[in-house]
């Protein structure tokens, strides 16, 4: 397997067409795959099947999949994920279904899971959501924060709040609570400074187990601050997970929103609906002059918003104080400030639209 050649989604194609499907026909004859991505030798597609009879006897087929396009040259590592149009009917007693042709599954106790997303990395979606989830709790909602971003988990540090988690019982977790809400990242549970690199499977049943192997209690919303991009943990999240919405986060800046609008794509592939958009780091207002100045571009998010048919949510400005308060372990929202003003107006209009 040598680095001579650059692996394209041709190369992908023709590979999935060597490969016979139960009921005949492969992949690409009878159109089965979605959002293929094809990034430095990592391979990523949803088979979106039309009906619950098919998923089921697909069962195998990602298995089989990724075992064939790992013997590819040039393939480092694949993410096959299985779903269908219609979703399953509710399960019968005696179920043999297996989780993946069974659909999304709710969380127990979770009335609401939101999902909080971005395309690119940096653009504020921890800050966010750790604001939003302050100001859901100061509304008096009852709030969880999972901070599923394995990449980068920031939530202990602007949440305050770095404990280990404990496990009285040796299996489910208690969460920490901070600032009214009920956290659990997977930041808590590897060692600091320690790179996370976990593959598909691995990171499947990490997500799994902090969705259900956590004392969350009732829940009215459990907010999920995703890693940046379309990648593993997006497409196992819903796949696996009964979402009611997801949120995009975005500058708007050009590259920031070509990449909102893969993220947004890639969640309406996976029949996650999209609650809206929120445009940060909008402008900012100079502290000095009272200027407002337009770093990264002027209006692009309400555009792209207007283009995709979705709300925009919030425009945020770049507010040093908001800064500070993420980097303290208070956030923002905790105050009375312009800021907190914009977090708790983003909880009330979640709140009245039946979401959170
Ligand atoms: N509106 C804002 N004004 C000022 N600073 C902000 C604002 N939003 C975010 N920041 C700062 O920008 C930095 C990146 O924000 P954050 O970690 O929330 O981004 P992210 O999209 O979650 O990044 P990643 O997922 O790549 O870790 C942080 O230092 C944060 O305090």
């Amino acid at each position: 397997m040598g680095n001579k050649m650059t692996l394209t989604k041709d190369d992908v194609t023709a590979a999935l067409r060597a490969i016979a499907l139960p009921g005949g026909g492969d992949l690409i004859s009878r159109d089965l795959v979605r959002a293929l991505a094809v990034v430095d030798g990592e391979v990523r597609f949803v088979i979106e099947v039309p009906d619950p009879e098919t998923a089921q006897a697909f069962v195998n087929v990602p298995r089989i999949v990724e075992d064939a396009l790992m013997a590819q040259a040039g393939v480092q590592r694949v993410n096959v994920v299985l779903t269908s149009t219609r979703p399953a009917p509710a399960l019968k007693v005696g179920r043999h279904a297996t989780a993946q042709a069974a659909g999304p599954q709710p969380v127990p106790g979770v009335r609401h899971v939101i999902a909080i997303g971005s395309g690119k990395g940096g653009v504020g979606k921890s800050t966010v959501t750790a604001n939003l989830a302050v100001a859901l709790a100061r509304a008096g909602r009852r709030v969880g924060l999972l901070d599923a971003d394995i990449y980068g988990p920031s939530q202990p540090l602007m949440m305050g709040e770095d404990r280990r988690p404990t496990a009285p019982d040796g299996k489910t977790m208690i969460p920490l609570r901070a600032h009214g809400v009920s956290l659990m990242s997977l930041g808590l549970l590897v060692p600091p400074g320690k790179a996370v690199s976990w593959r598909g499977p691995m990171l499947m049943g990490a997500l799994q187990q902090m969705l259900t192997q956590v004392a969350w209690g009732e829940l009215d919303v459990l907010l999920v601050d995703l890693p940046p991009g379309t990648g593993d943990v997006q497409m196992t999240l819903c796949q696996r997970t009964k979402v009611t919405g997801t949120i995009v986060v975005s500058t708007p800046q050009d590259v920031a929103l070509i990449d909102a609008r893969k993220a947004v794509d890639m969640f309406n592939t996976l029949h996650t609906p999209v609650l809206g958009l929120i445009e940060n780091m909008s402008h900012f207002t100079c502290p000095h002059c009272g200027g407002t100045s337009h770093i990264f571009g002027h209006g692009g998010v309400a555009h792209e918003a207007a283009t995709l048919g979705l709300p925009l949510l919030a425009q945020l400005p770049i507010d040093l104080e908001t800064r500070l308060a993420g980097d303290s372990g208070r956030p923002v929202a905790l105050g009375d400030g312009e800021m907190a003003q914009a977090f708790a107006q983003l909880a009330a209009g979640l709140v009245r639209g039946g979401v959170a």
